[in-house]
């Protein structure tokens, strides 16, 4: 286990096992659909990439990168766009993938603005969610887990850009938020 690590919350067995039964339901929803899977950039990745490869459906992917500006946070919910999709998504039927739902700001500006695109439907497949930290009112149709008010990382989730390639999902030691 790698050192700065306090304790594991989500092994990568659990992991695995839940992006099967994810994957199975989602094809299970989507067949004979034109199904796009919208994977957010950066955390999502690791996810996204477990996750397709468990729906047995000729889905198409592409990716968004976006960031919050404003004053500190995202809590503002004014999020800016720095990579947009490829292409337009009229008729299509969108999955946003995501690897943890916190306050749900990010999430309630991406579903407003690519509802405005004019797709089939939309909706969201997120690994992780942390209903405690919520202000933004979302409807999630595919959840892996929900965790407690923690800072967690692994599974594409960082602290300071680092930790996304462990396996599962850890809380981290007290000491390394202070070095
Ligand atoms: O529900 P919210 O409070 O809006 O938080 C969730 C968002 O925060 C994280 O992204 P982050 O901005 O850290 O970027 P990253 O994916 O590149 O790490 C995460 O990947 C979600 O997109
Ligand atoms: O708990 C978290 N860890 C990493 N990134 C995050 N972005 C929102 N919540 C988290």
């Amino acid at each position: 286990m790698n050192n700065d690590i306090k304790k594991i919350l989500i092994d990568e067995d659990s992991l695995q096992a839940k992006v099967k039964e994810l994957g199975a339901k989602i094809a299970e929803d989507y067949k004979g659909k034109d199904l796009l899977l919208i994977c957010v950039l950066k955390g999502a990745v690791v996810f996204v990439s477990d996750l397709m490869k468990r729906i047995d459906l000729p889905l198409e992917i592409d990716f968004m990168a976006v960031s919050s500006y404003g004053c500190d946070t995202k809590s503002s919910g004014v999020v800016r766009i720095l990579k947009d999709l490829d292409k337009g998504i009229e008729g299509k039927h969108i999955l946003i993938v995501e690897d943890i739902i916190d306050s749900g700001l990010t999430l309630s500006y991406l579903i407003e603005n690519l509802k405005a695109r004019g797709p089939e439907s939309v909706e969201i497949c997120t690994i992780l969610d942390k209903p405690d930290r919520r202000t933004a009112n979302i409807n999630i149709k595919y959840t892996g887990f929900q965790v407690p008010d923690e800072f967690v990382v692994g599974y594409g989730l960082d602290y300071a850009e680092k930790y996304r390639n462990l396996p599962y999902v850890a809380v981290l030691k007290e000491e390394v938020y202070s070095e």
